[in-house]
């Protein structure tokens, strides 16, 4: 990414970034709420176009060459739209053939998918029945369905049970082990931690730091630490402002 930057009428969600992304990592990018993550996001993954800056994917403009970029990428957006009156077995089944896929192959790893992410017993259930993390589960599926040299996921884990975040876990694992890239997005800091091997952080438009995990981290006790250094938030307390709240303030 360079000189990347994207405003939303007076609001600059992201404010020049550059940033280069080692493959074959399990790579976290973190900030507070509103830091510009899902902006970046989705202008690195070809969602939303930037108002000036250039995405390279493995030597690919993602803007002049939006083909050869898509059939390497995985998108997991967030808000992910899905065909909801389709079960989960005739999704993965579509977007398949959809990405060009043969029949036979599709269902194959269409039913492998569904098994590793528990989700064979709901094949035949409609999407719009979905739970919260049924539906990070089928949309997991669907982005990994070709086989992606690079996956991106925003907020993976949001509003996904302790089990299923151990499902899906498994299978990121499982996919950057095999030297696969993997670039996901989280406010989650114990999850990066124990996930990621390689770290951006990002507050109010801008990266503020990024490299090794360990490097980032430096002499800090954790990375939640780190990241409250780093987007200067140590210290901010509710206390001050709030002191009609609770048990001894005026009702
Ligand atoms: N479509 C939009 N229209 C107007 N403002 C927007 C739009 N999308 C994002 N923004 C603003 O841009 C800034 C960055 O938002 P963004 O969603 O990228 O942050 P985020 O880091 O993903 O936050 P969160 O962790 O809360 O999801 C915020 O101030 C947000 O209000």
């Amino acid at each position: 990414m360079q000189g990347l930057w994207k405003k939303f009428g007076e609001q600059i969600a992201v404010n020049g970034i550059d940033l280069t992304l080692p493959a074959g990592r399990f790579i976290g990018l973190v900030g507070p709420n509103g830091a510009g993550k899902t902006t970046t996001l989705s202008m690195v993954t070809g969602l939303l176009r930037p108002d000036s800056g250039l995405v390279e994917i493995g030597g690919h403009d993602v803007w002049q060459d939006p083909v050869a970029v898509k059939s390497r990428i995985g998108v997991l957006p967030e808000g992910l739209r899905l065909f909801e009156r389709l079960s989960g077995r005739e999704l993965l089944g579509y977007i398949g053939r959809l990405r060009g896929l043969p029949g036979t192959e599709v269902d194959k790893r269409a039913g492998q998918l569904l098994d590793v992410l528990d989700l064979a017993g709901a094949r035949n259930k409609l999407v719009v029945d979905y739970s919260t993390g049924m539906r990070k589960k089928i949309g997991l599926a669907a982005a990994l369905l070709h086989n992606p040299e690079i996956l991106f996921l925003d907020e993976p884990f949001e509003g996904v049970d302790p089990v299923s975040a151990q499902t899906i876990r498994g299978v990121l694992e499982r996919y950057t082990a095999s030297g696969a890239t993997v670039i996901f997005s989280s406010h989650v800091m114990e999850l990066v931690e124990s996930l990621c091997d390689w770290v951006a952080v990002i507050a109010a438009g801008r990266i503020r730091a990024d490299g090794p995990l360990a490097e980032v981290r430096g002499a800090a006790p954790s990375l939640q630490d780190a990241f409250l250094e780093l987007v200067g938030a140590r210290g901010r307390g509710a206390s001050a402002n709030l002191d009609w709240l609770g048990g001894g303030g005026t009702r």
